[in-house]
């Protein structure tokens, strides 16, 4: 993947009985790395390799498809995790758009990651630059 291009490889903590392992093959291939936990997954799981990876990204939806609805109880996850990594990129992923932006940016989150609320929508960099203009307006207060 390096090799291509890629420079972030994202993996899923309940994907592996070896993370710390994991995460210390990415970075020596000269890949940054990031770490995502499912709805059900304590958020307490990731903290352990905080010190291995860059991003920490918290799925407001069961992973598998687009389009799901936002789960906004998994905020606390981002508002915690912001506290106590504030220079950490936190990623959300799942059901972000219009109408749920502003939960994910005030809860700490600086990467999204959004599907259905960019591709169909009619004017799909009006919404970019919205998700855009919410997480900057966070970042800045
Ligand atoms: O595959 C996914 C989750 O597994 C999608 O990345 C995610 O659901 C984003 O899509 P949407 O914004 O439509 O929820």
């Amino acid at each position: 993947m390096h090799d291509a291009g890629a420079n972030q490889y994202t993996f899923h903590v309940e994907a592996t009985t070896d993370a710390a392992s994991l995460a210390r093959k990415i970075k020596e291939v000269g890949m940054k790395v990031g770490i995502a936990i499912k709805p059900r997954t304590a958020v307490d799981v990731v903290v352990p390799y905080a010190d291995l990876v860059d991003m920490i990204l918290v799925m407001t939806v069961e992973p598998g498809f687009g389009g799901q609805k936002f789960m906004a109880d998994m905020m606390p996850k981002v508002k915690y995790l912001r506290e106590k990594f504030p220079d950490m990129d936190i990623e959300v992923d799942g059901g972000v758009g219009p109408s749920t932006i502003d939960a994910c940016a005030q809860a700490g989150a600086n990467m999204i990651v959004s599907g259905s609320a960019v591709v169909n929508a009619e004017d799909p960099k009006a919404v970019m630059s919205l998700l855009r203009k919410s997480v900057l307006k966070s970042l800045q207060e």
